[in-house]
């Protein structure tokens, strides 16, 4: 397959009708659909490696030994955060006031990479889009477009059926590049969990991925049963494109920067400036230059270009082409406390990324798998969303306390903020739509010693109130650029996670999870007030990789980077079209939305061209 790439000779000095930087989820996406057309000739560019057959991506949970090492992940840090500290997710697994953001490097960006968890949005929350004042970004043509992308295929043998896979063929794609299903082996406390949550009231649901999330379930996972590995959008997408004469797919390609030049009052691509061998090179774009570099990385190459806010681009000594203040704010990410940890009875064999390495439990997964294909090994699954009000007696308290502050403050606020949060507190009200999802995670991330049954069951922020940046630090490329995610900024980002862990307590301490438990490790018995418990999350938490919001999809006054086309304003030629985009983070693992995303984009380029 390899040969199959491109040579840097068959792409510098060379002009493409559109370039794609980063051959992400939705560079993979657009880059494809395309290339469909035999008469529309692209380049796609990554800095990272191909990956084909390397077992670390193509074994689901290949992930856990990718993360931190710089061959497939950029290994991004964020600034000092100073109301949180993360203690898992850093090389040392020690705590750390700066947090780690793994980004997936190579072909299939972060899709190479991710825990695989395959989830759609809230319908409401893809209207709220739309209501931001993007007229068309709302939940039909998502929802036909994210579609377009998978094929869903029923499940071999799995190794906890009464943990049912429940799913409305209506509501999953069927004919799509990339191959989802539910994954093989789970651990098994997902389905006590399950019981656990039905006790306080928590439905059991039969369509998660279509638009009424509110309840527990099976999630699907981006893996092909056929061969029990990992979908990535580059073997849905490009590995097929391969041999199109008219698609050129350079690796090992770090793109520096947009080149530019001026026509009337716009500014218009010419082409990218890309490294590669130690050398500096350029690429023609006759048509578009089209940035599918990631929520850090698309608004750093922007300001790199010349695109941006002229007090971060000045005293860099980079150009001003276009003015544009928005790029790289309206950050958003979800924060995800990481230390709600039990320790299960042993006699109940839940497999763990601990358990599955033992010889006993691997030859009862093969013997339940028969000669299905594929390696052994392990994805999450178990997902819970819920509204405040599920979860909280405190919610109309919260409510009204987040709106008195939004009120205080509406001067201070930057543009379209304000509309941002009336929107997110319309969802807060909303007892259908959730804020909040609670994982069963059984991969251990505190205790070590001998492999015991340890599951988390961690809560993350749906939508979160703060808002932090990302720019550019330097003229050079390759310093990257200053992430401050701004983690807790807003009280009632912290205040949910607190509900939800004393809603988490109230749900394990007794019946169907209490059965199969020993003893909630973390928080411990030494946790017990609001207060305490308040000091311990906000020391425990962690990124999900799911920013979004840096370049976002707005009218430009209201803090828009890019229009309803995904042109970036001011420009003739330049559009981004990943997950930056998202102006209000949606409550869910981001991977589905950003193929539906990129899905949308291809339809839009195409029709704008009449190609
Ligand atoms: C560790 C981790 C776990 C996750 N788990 C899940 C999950 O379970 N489920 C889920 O739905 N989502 C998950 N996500 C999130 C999901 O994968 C991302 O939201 C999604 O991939 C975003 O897609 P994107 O197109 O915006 O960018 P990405 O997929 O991140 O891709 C960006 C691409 O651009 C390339 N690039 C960047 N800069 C340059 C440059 N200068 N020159 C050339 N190429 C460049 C990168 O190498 C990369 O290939 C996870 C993410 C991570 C990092």
């Amino acid at each position: 397959m390899e040969q199959k790439l491109a040579k840097v000779t068959d792409v510098a000095q060379k002009s493409f009708d559109f370039v794609v930087v980063g051959p992400s989820v939705s560079g993979c996406t657009i880059a494809s659909r395309l290339s469909e057309n035999p008469n529309v000739s692209v380049a796609l560019l990554e800095a990272g490696n191909s990956h084909f057959d390397d077992p670390l991506v193509s074994v689901p949970d290949g992930w856990m030994q990718q993360v931190f090492d710089p061959e497939y992940d950029w290994v991004f840090r964020t600034t000092t955060q100073e109301k949180v500290v993360n203690n898992i997710t850093t090389p040392s697994g020690g705590p750390d006031k700066s947090f780690f953001w793994s980004r997936g490097k190579g072909l299939g960006g972060s899709s190479a990479l991710n825990f695989l968890f395959w989830t759609r949005p809230q319908r409401e929350e893809i209207d709220a889009v739309e209501a931001l004042g993007n007229p068309g970004w709302n939940w039909e043509r998502y929802f036909a477009a994210a579609k377009r992308a998978e094929t869903f295929l029923p499940s071999p043998a799995n190794n906890f059926p009464e943990f049912r896979e429940l799913y409305n063929k209506d509501s999953v794609g069927h004919s799509g590049p990339v191959p989802i299903s539910f994954c093989r082996t789970v651990s098994g406390a997902e389905l006590y969990f399950q019981k656990a949550l039905e006790a306080h009231g928590v439905k059991t649901i039969d369509d998660g991925l279509g638009g009424s999330l509110t309840g527990t379930f099976k999630a699907a996972a981006n893996i092909d049963p056929r061969t029990g590995t990992r979908s990535t959008a580059a073997t849905g997408y490009i590995v097929p494109a391969l041999d199109r004469p008219n698609l050129k797919v350079l690796t090992a390609a770090y793109v520096n920067r947009v080149l530019t030049k001026k026509e009337d009052d716009d500014v218009v691509a010419t082409g990218v400036e890309f490294e590669h061998g130690g050398n500096v090179h350029v690429v023609h774009a006759a048509k578009e230059v089209i940035l599918c570099a990631s929520t850090v990385k698309s608004p750093h190459i922007l300001e790199l270009s010349g695109i941006g806010n002229r007090n971060v681009l000045e005293p860099l000594g980079i150009p001003v082409q276009v003015d544009l203040p928005s790029v790289g704010e309206n950050l958003q990410d979800h924060l995800i406390f990481t230390s709600c940890v039990f320790k299960m009875k042993e006699e109940h064999g839940f497999v763990t990324s601990e358990t599955i390495t033992l010889p006993e439990v691997q030859a009862k997964l093969r013997s339940i798998y028969g000669e299905a294909a594929g390696p052994l090994s392990l994805a999450c699954t178990g997902v819970t969303f819920l509204p405040l009000h599920t979860f909280s007696d405190r919610a109309d308290e919260l409510i009204e306390k987040v709106e008195k502050r939004i009120e205080q403050n509406a001067d201070k606020l930057s543009p379209g903020l304000k509309e941002q949060y009336e929107l997110q507190l319309k969802l807060l009200k909303d007892k259908n739509v959730p804020d909040l999802e609670i994982v069963v995670f059984p991969v251990n991330v505190h205790p070590a010693g001998p492999p015991k049954p340890h599951i988390g069951l961690l809560p993350s922020i749906g939508h979160p109130f703060s808002r932090g940046t990302i720019h550019a630090s330097s003229s050079d490329p390759k310093v990257q650029p200053t992430i401050d995610p701004n983690y807790l900024a807003e009280e009632i980002d912290i205040d949910i996670l607190v509900e939800s862990a004393k809603f988490i307590r109230k749900v394990t301490q007794d019946g169907p999870w209490k059965d199969v438990s020993e003893a909630e490790l973390i928080p411990g018995a030494n946790i017990t007030t609001d207060e305490q418990l308040h000091e311990f999350v906000k020391t425990n938490v962690s990124t999900t990789w799911h920013s979004s919001g840096t370049c976002s999809l707005a009218p430009k006054e209201k803090g828009g980077v890019v229009d309803t086309h995904l042109k970036v304003y001011g420009t003739k030629n330049i559009r981004v079209a990943d997950l930056s985009i998202l102006p209000l983070l949606t409550v869910v693992h981001t991977q589905a939305t950003t193929y539906g995303i990129a899905e949308q984009a291809a339809d839009i380029i195409k029709a704008d061209h009449s190609i």
